[in-house]
């Protein structure tokens, strides 16, 4: 952080950085009026001038985001300094504003310090605006996934999750987010450059989360004073900002081109990675092989994430644990691990995955959409005026827990997906993974790494709380689901928690050695083959 270090300044500041952001947007390019005079949609009354800016709380953004929409409804809005910010709670709107409307809806407002300094060359395209780099690496995605969907990355990711079963079982769930953490890791970097990373000791892995975690900590509104002051950014010379993100750049193109290196031409290269389909498609002018780094940024943490609120999940709403291994050891039995194939047959697995993301979505206000054109939008029988250039959230903290849809919103209850014959119910609905021309590609890959994660660890485990004492407290650690619970940052976290995962039984632990034992290890084995130009 340059300067804003202050609780006074922290407080202000994602309200500040949001109306800067949007606020250059529209001084480029001025919106027309309203000349119909439609309202824009309600929000809680704000101050002359500055609006709803003081009422915006530094942290956990998304309840307060979800509250404003409790009471105003499913399309509302603030004004930030005159700054239009569009609240969605409603999934009926984020479908009529985001898919319908996805040609107004699509851009993404970028932080002055992201666009400027940290990712000039639009390598992150997930956070950027719309044009060539996301256009040609949403169309490379499409066959990316289309794969995954038809089992690809079946066998790698059935093999990671297997290897996360032997460290939990070696350490009775000591340092279970640390292997969770891992396999998500693993499952993406072997799959998108071959860079298979079975301890979570190597050099190169802790490089990429290091990189990573600088490059959250980088985007953040408050990581540099340029995102509430961009004018600052005038002054020449060696600024600490310019310094910080130039040493994080060199740091993170040394570390991409070597992976990409390693997955095109080293060791890697025999599979048919994901770095060597976008090598595939590399222009002489382009760099689409960096557009890597984005898939790999928006997917570990996400999944990894994901896994963790599953695990808290089983620890204070156990009451489900008992049908859900009832219906696996039916359908699996007690001499191996489940597998891909039984997915069809383990509708209550389904159902884990479908509420771990409901639940506590992992990122609980999704990530902003900007509007590039002004429109007029139907909800509740009224019209709205929403114009360009107004910063728009997809609040799945609010849509997915809106209680019309989900009776007791705020509990981990799987059955709610299941009808009265235990199949999953059809109208399936999700905001877990967006909406519209920005919705996650990456959905197919990340439900296949919670499914197998989860029907293994039922399989495997009994999780439980464990008696462990709070360094903190220096008493019995104490669980709980509230906000106090989570990051409250971007990406939703939940705090550390320890638990204890013990074999269901020696039987279970000897199929999980032997099955370790047995399997086979050969990446180029477990990945489809390297196809030609
Ligand atoms: C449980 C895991 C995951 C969750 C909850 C999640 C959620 C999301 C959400 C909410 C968005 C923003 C959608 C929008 O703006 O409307 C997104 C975008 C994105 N996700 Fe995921 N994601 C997950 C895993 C993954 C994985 C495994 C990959 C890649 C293999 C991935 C790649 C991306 C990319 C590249 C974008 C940017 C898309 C764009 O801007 O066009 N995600 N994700």
């Amino acid at each position: 952080m340059d300067a804003l270090s202050t609780p006074q300044v922290q407080l202000a500041v994602p309200a500040l950085a949001l109306a800067v952001l949007g606020g250059i947007y529209l001084f480029r390019s001025p919106s027309s009026s309203n000349a119909a005079g439609r309202p824009l949609p309600p929000g809680p009354p704000g101050l002359p001038l500055i609006g709803n800016l003081l009422q915006v709380p530094g942290t956990h953004l998304a309840t307060y985001f979800k509250h404003v929409c409790q009471e105003y409804g499913g399309l509302a809005s603030l004004n930030l300094a005159g700054f239009p910010i569009v609240l969605i709670g409603d999934m009926k709107a984020a479908k009529e504003v985001l898919e319908k409307r996805s040609a107004k809806f699509s851009s993404r407002p970028s932080i002055p310090y992201v666009r400027g300094h940290v990712d000039p060359s639009e390598i992150y395209w997930g956070v950027r605006e719309q044009g060539p780099s996301h256009f040609i690496a949403r169309k490379l995605t499409v066959g990316l996934m289309s794969a995954v969907r038809a089992g690809e990355t079946d066998a790698l990711q059935w093999h990671e999750t297997l290897i996360s079963m032997t460290h939990l079982l070696s350490g009775g769930g000591k340092d279970w987010a640390k292997h969770l953490d891992r396999t998500s890791a693993s499952m993406v970097l072997t799959v998108a450059f071959g860079l298979h990373c079975p301890t979570g000791e190597e050099e190169e892995f802790k490089e990429v989360m290091d990189c990573l975690a600088m490059f959250i900590n980088l985007c953040t509104p408050s990581a540099s004073i340029i995102n509430v002051l961009p004018f600052l950014d005038w002054i020449p010379g060696p600024m600490p900002w310019r310094t910080r993100a130039r040493e994080y750049r060199r740091r993170e193109d040394a570390l991409y081109d070597r992976l990409i290196k390693n997955a095109v031409e080293g060791s890697g290269s025999g599979m048919n990675t994901w770095s060597a389909v976008f090598a595939r498609e590399d222009k002489p002018e382009g760099d689409q092989r960096r557009l890597m780094n984005q898939f790999t940024g928006a997917a570990i943490e996400t999944t990894a994430l994901s896994m963790h609120v599953f695990v808290l999940a089983a620890i204070l709403y156990p009451h489900w644990i008992a049908r859900a291994q009832k219906e696996i050891d039916a359908v699996v039995g007690p001499d191996r691990l489940p597998t891909f194939k039984d997915r069809p047959s383990l509708p209550f697995v389904e159902a884990l995955v479908r509420e771990t993301l409901r639940w506590r979505p992992a990122a609980r206000f999704g990530v902003p959409h900007q509007s590039t054109e002004d429109d007029i939008v139907e909800y509740d029988g009224k019209e709205y005026f929403i114009q360009k250039g107004s910063i728009v959230f997809a609040v799945s903290w609010a849509i997915d827990h809106d209680k019309e849809r989900f009776a007791n919103a705020d509990a981990f209850i799987p059955e709610r997906y299941l009808d009265d014959k235990g199949e999953l119910k059809s109208g399936y609905e999700t905001s877990a993974f967006g909406f519209g021309r920005r919705v996650c590609p990456g959905a197919p890959f990340a439900e296949r790494a919670l499914w197998i994660g989860i029907a293994m660890m039922l399989w495997a485990f009994d999780i439980r709380k464990s008696d462990e004492v709070d360094p903190k407290t220096g008493k019995v650690f104490e669980y709980g689901d509230g906000d106090d619970a989570f990051s409250g940052e971007f990406s939703n976290a939940p705090h550390h928690f320890p638990a204890v995962f013990e074999a269901r039984s020696a039987h279970h632990a000897e199929v999980i050695r032997q099955e370790w034992a047995d399997c086979e290890k050969d990446l180029n084995v477990l990945l489809p083959q390297r196809k030609e130009r």
